[in-house]
Formats: structure tokens, sequence, C-alpha cells
């Protein structure tokens, strides 16, 4: 069988130009390309990143032993953990994978702002913590985004690592530093700022995770139905290639709504994420966050990459340090 690392690029069906541009870098081998991604390629070769992941789709559209393709292709996978090891463990394992569109859904004061705020200090945790060691752009269109709170969950993290490593580099300012905010009003402006997303993220190049809280605000009242549609498969789209582009991690935090049929409640209605079907297309993953009693719960109802799980419904909490898992109930006998 042919071996997959030492196929020349040449043999592959890409353009003679960008061939040139990857010999010139360094780029021979398929093996060379092991470790790229679309951004650290751009750089490299001094093509867009949009272009740089055209290379890529390619050589992993090319007709090579599929097997061998993938090991090779296959890039490093960070993930932000969500210090609930239950939900990092229905997001695939160490937290939301880096690359996809997650969303969390659930009724007001469930938690999504926590968990946004909790995420966008996770994933500045270092690589020798195991943390993608990157920076937050967080989207706020609700106006939730309390800078006390934030400090409160930042020092709750500064907490948790230092009981794991001494002298960590994390501190307040720093981590403060490292989360891009934008307020959003409308619709308008969300769909603006998603456009021109590129720019911002090519200047600033480690931030690995973009949470929006909430995507649904702005799409809710008065907007036609059909102009809703268009203007969110557009957002979703753009959404989707950032995400692949720039390996970066999306967080989409949503609202529930009504809707009539479905039986489970008093008045044939049911609860279900807002913005239905346009949005689901897009999330590799869905979390719904509910309340049972005084517990809150996180249930995995949708999931691209593990569609057979047998656990789909964790505890968790919220404490003035932020998100976590929930003790384990105190033994009976002491
Ligand atoms: N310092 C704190 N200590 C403990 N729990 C807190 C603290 N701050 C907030 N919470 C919990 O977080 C809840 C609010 O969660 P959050 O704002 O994330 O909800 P949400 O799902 O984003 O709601 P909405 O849809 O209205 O924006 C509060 O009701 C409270 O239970």
């Amino acid at each position: 069988m042919r071996d997959a690392r030492s196929i020349l690029l040449v043999k592959l069906n890409i353009k003679p130009g960008q061939i040139k541009k990857l010999h010139d870098a360094g780029y021979k081998f398929l093996e060379d390309l092991k470790e790229a991604s679309p951004l650290s390629l751009s750089k490299d070769i001094g093509v867009s990143v949009q272009e740089a992941l055209s290379i890529i789709r390619q050589i992993k559209n090319d007709k090579l032993p599929s097997a061998s393709l993938t090991s090779i292709i296959k890039r490093e996978t960070y993930a932000i953990p969500t210090f609930c090891n239950g939900i990092d463990k229905l997001l695939g394992g160490k937290g939301v994978t880096l690359g996809k569109i997650v969303e969390f859904c659930g009724i007001p004061g469930i938690g999504k702002t926590q968990m946004g705020i909790q995420l966008s200090i996770n994933v500045q945790i270092p690589r020798n913590l195991f943390g993608p060691e990157g920076e937050a752009v967080y989207i706020d269109t609700e106006g939730s985004f309390i800078i006390q709170r934030v400090a409160e969950i930042a020092n709750g993290t500064i907490a948790r690592l230092n009981e794991t490593v001494e002298g960590s580099p994390f501190n307040l300012e720093t981590i403060l530093s490292r989360i891009y905010y934008f307020r959003i009003h409308d619709y308008i402006q969300l769909n603006a700022l998603i456009k021109n997303m590129d720019e911002f993220l090519n200047e600033h190049p480690m931030v690995k995770l973009i949470v929006i809280d909430s995507i649904a605000f702005h799409f809710r009242t008065e907007l036609d139905l059909s102009v809703r549609t268009r203007v969110l498969q557009m957002i979703a789209q753009k959404l989707e290639d950032i995400a692949e582009s720039f390996e970066l991690a999306v967080v989409l935090m949503n609202q529930m709504t009504t809707k009539f049929g479905g039986n489970s409640g008093p008045d044939n209605t049911t609860l279900t994420p807002a913005l239905g079907d346009v949005l689901s297309e897009a999330c590799s993953d869905r979390v719904l966050l509910f309340r049972r009693d005084e517990e809150r719960f996180a249930h995995l109802f949708k999931s691209a990459t593990k569609p057979e799980l047998q656990i789909t419904s964790v505890q968790f909490q919220i404490i003035k340090d932020g998100i976590r898992d929930c003790p384990l109930p105190s033994d009976p006998g002491q």
C-alpha cells in the first residue's frame, strides 16, 4: 500500500501556483502539512485564510487512501473545559472542541451567560495545563455581561488553576484583557459584525472562542420571517466558515420559545429552542440546560459526533466561582 507520508504534494490536485507557494515555504510532502491549520498555513505561504482552507480541503478530498489521509491531516485538537466534567464528557470528553459550533439553550436564569463567561476565561488556560491558550470574543446582545461577575468567575478560575500548578501565569487583569467585548443592539449590527469578523480575527489570531449571548434576542419580534431566515442563514454559514478557517469554537446561547403542538404542556404547547432548524444545521452539538426541582442539568439533544450516547444528561451547579460539577451525594450514613 502507498505510504501517505511519502506522497509528494505535486501529485495531488492542487493548483501549480499554490504548489509553488507551498514548496517555497518548505511544504513538499503530505506529511509536512500534518500540523498545518488554515491560519498557520495562510501565514506560512502568504495567502488568505480562505485560500489556505481551500488547499487543506482539496487535499482532504483527493483520491488518497482515506485512513492514512485522516491520520496525516489530523490536527491536534484542543478543547475548552467547562469546569463541569459531566458537560465536558457530553461534548466529547474535554469540553467545547475548537473548530465547531455548539449551542447552549435554556430558560432565563438557567446559566447560559455564566457558561459563556466561564468558557471565555477557560479558553485562556495555558497549553501546559492542557488548555487552548487563546483569547475570546464575547458578543453581548442582551446586556447581560456584568464585569463584576466576570471578575468573580476569573478569580475562581485563578484559584482553581493555582491548586494545579504553583505560580500560574493567570491574573485578573490579563484575563480581562483577553476578552474582546462587543455590545450589539440589533440584528443589523450583529450581521455586520459577523460579516466583518475575518478582519478582526486576522488581527487577533489568538482568538479561539466566539460567544454570542444570545443569538435569538434580536430575531424574535416583529422581523419578517423570510428576512429573519435569510439573515440567520447568512450568519450561520459565516460562523461555520469562521469556526473552520480560524480553528476556533463558536458558542451560541439560545433562548426557549413556546411552540403549539407536541402535547407536553397543559395547553398543548412545547418549549423548544428559538430559531428552530436554521441553527440546528449549523451546530454540531446542542445542549439544553434545564432545572428539575432545585437542581440544574445539561442534556445533549444533538451531537454530530456521538449519535449513540449512553449518558445524555448530567448535573451541574453555579457557585460564586463559576460553573462546577455537583458534589457527590453525601453518604446518608454520615
Ligand atoms: N455569584 C453567584 N453565585 C451563585 N450563583 C450565581 C451567581 N451569579 C449568578 N448565579 C446564578 O446564575 C443565574 C443566572 O444565570 P444566567 O444569567 O447565566 O442565566 P441565563 O440563562 O443567561 O438567563 P437569560 O436568558 O435571562 O440571560 C442566577 O439565577 C443564579 O442562580
